[in-house]
């Protein structure tokens, strides 16, 4: 095998098809978590030879379907066929052996590499509409988009395939057991869209795989569409491994939510437009502060756990930020190239600025001046200390005490308005093609799958590649060169000291520790700190 395969290949289950098809066993690729043979008498179509013997180092990282266990399933032909709308509309359903490149960006003598198989309707479903007993649940944090996501469920399976029975969990996981169901009607949802939240309320932790099988059992129900980000997805995972440990005809379908745009392999989370324009009235807001009082500077803090996204994002939209920090990239406080220094140049140059802090952004530089206080949420998540009140008071501390000048600072944060408002346009729609999509999969009888856009075109993307890592901000990428080209800002890193490894959650630390020892920084600014 080539050598340079394995960088394609990044799970441990994937399926190389790289040697010459008279070589390899046509009828086997990765299906979600485990190998199978998933050409032979599982009712599903047959993969054609395109995918299988074609090209060299084409690899299909594929999702489960309800066949692979349920091999008698009958299939029947899908009724878009026959409705009005779509039937007119040229090659609606997609190929079966339809999949998309990961990626797009190839050499003359790249290999092919992973694709995903291709979201959309299929020419054949296995599940009857009179027989679909559908549910959908909300979890984690909030994220603007989820009630149209919830609407585009209910009015799609109406709508598109005559499913009548659809269901909510309310309250998150816990609520499959510990609360009725809320029926849904295209009448129930027909406004939601227009407000931020969730119907369904929301709720982090409570997730028990065993009790909200048994509860999607005991109710019957056979589609279950979960919303949610990388802890909800990981609970999806579970219960779809149960499903199938029990042989239970149930399709699980997650839809990828999260305002942190911290889920990997798809392009990107929808609300995260949103949540960056409406980062933006902050950002303007802390503008105008800044620039109408004397050594003005805004500071706002924003949204992004372990990922610096919508900090990124809204910096590059505003044009107003001088100073973006993300938790991706770290930084520190005194010294040459430190941020108090750069803020100094600010205030002399300009006489005002704005920075951007994402919430995760500088935990390490606190842990060191404050005690740590190691606590999670009820989901396992980390909880952060407020990095925006801790380090408004230490640029406030280091002016008057150490250059004695007067500034003048305003801290905003609008980190819960930012995610609690309703979808724009654009997200609206991301929202219906994300509904629409998870629909047509799990009819499809596909299950155990995260749908998204991969470079564009909308994908089902076996869990496992979904939860494995945290998609974060790349700061050796072009993106975040941007940035700093745009601001202006400090990289605050010794260009000897970005790797490879640069996304190692070890790294800041590794970064500014070694950085603080070669510049000697370190005596001069944690003492003072404390
Ligand atoms: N590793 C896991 N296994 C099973 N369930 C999980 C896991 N991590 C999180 N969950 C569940 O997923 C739900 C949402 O997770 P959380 O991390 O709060 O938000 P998000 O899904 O937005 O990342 C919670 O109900 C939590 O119990
Ligand atoms: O206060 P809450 O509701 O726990 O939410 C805070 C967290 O939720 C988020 O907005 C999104 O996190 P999830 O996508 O994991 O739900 C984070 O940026 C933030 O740290
Ligand atoms: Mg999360």
């Amino acid at each position: 095998m080539d050598s340079s395969f394995s960088s394609f290949s990044s799970s441990s289950t994937s399926v190389d098809f790289s040697a010459p098809a008279s070589d390899h066993l046509p009828s086997f690729r990765n299906c979600g978590s485990s190998l199978m043979d998933c050409n032979g008498g599982n009712g599903r179509d047959a993969l054609g030879d395109s995918l299988t013997g074609g090209d060299y180092h084409y690899v299909l990282e594929d999702v489960p379907h309800l066949t692979d266990y349920l091999p008698d399933l009958p299939a029947n032909l899908n009724p878009l066929q026959d409705h009005p709308a779509y039937s007119a509309v040229k090659q609606y359903f997609v190929n079966v052996d339809d999949a998309v490149a990961q990626n797009v960006v190839v050499h003359n003598n790249s290999p092919r590499g992973t694709h995903f198989r291709r979201a959309g309707p299929r020419q054949k479903v296995f599940f009857e509409s009179d027989e679909v007993h559908a549910c959908i649940v909300t979890c984690g944090g909030l994220c603007p988009g989820l009630n149209t996501v919830i609407r585009e469920i209910v009015c799609g399976l109406y709508h598109m395939y005559g499913v009548h029975k659809v269901v909510g969990i309310e309250g998150g996981y816990r609520g499959f057991y510990a609360r009725n169901t809320i029926p849904l009607t295209p009448k129930s949802v027909n406004n939601i869209h227009k407000r931020g939240g969730t119907i369904l309320g929301t709720s982090r932790g409570g997730h028990n795989t065993t009790k909200i099988v048994d509860s999607i059992q005991h109710r019957g129900i056979n589609q279950v569409y979960i919303l949610g980000g990388d802890g909800t997805q990981k609970g999806a995972a579970a219960i779809f491994e149960e499903i199938r440990r029990r042989g239970l005809k149930v399709a699980v379908a997650g839809i990828p939510k999260t305002i942190d745009n911290d889920i990997p392999v798809i392009d990107k989370s929808f609300g995260f437009d949103t949540a960056v324009e409406e980062a933006q009235r902050a950002i303007s807001a802390a503008h105008v502060e800044s620039e109408s009082n004397e050594n003005g500077i805004g500071l706002v803090k924003l949204m992004g756990r372990n990922s610096g996204f919508i900090a990124m994002y809204a910096t590059l939209a505003s044009r107003d930020v001088d100073c973006c920090l993300i938790p991706e990239s770290p930084f520190y406080l005194e010294g040459e190239g430190g941020l108090f220094e750069y803020i100094e140049h600010c205030i002399k140059e300009h006489g005002h600025m704005v920075i951007v802090i994402a919430e995760g952004a500088g935990q390490e530089l606190m842990s060191e001046s404050i005690h740590k206080l190691d606590q999670q949420d009820a989901s396992g998540n980390k909880l952060h200390q407020d990095v925006g009140l801790w380090i408004s008071q230490q640029i406030k501390d280091y002016f008057k005490e150490k250059r004695k000048m007067v500034i003048n600072l305003k801290y905003i944060d609008p980190t819960y308005m930012i995610r609690a408002v309703p979808s724009i346009a654009s997200d609206n729609i991301f929202c219906t093609l994300l509904a629409q999509s998870a629909i047509h999969g799990a009819m499809a009888g596909y299950t155990g799958f995260t749908v998204g856009p991969v470079n564009g075109r909308h994908a089902y993307i076996p869990f496992h590649r979904i939860i494995e890592r945290q998609n974060k901000v790349v700061i050796t990428d072009r993106m975040w060169a941007r940035l700093l080209s745009s601001t202006n800002q400090p990289s605050f890193l010794h260009p000897k000291h970005v790797s490879d490894e640069q996304n190692d959650k070890n790294l800041s630390v590794q970064l500014v520790s070694s950085f603080r020892k070669e510049n000697h920084v370190e005596e001069n600014n944690v003492k003072k700190l404390k």
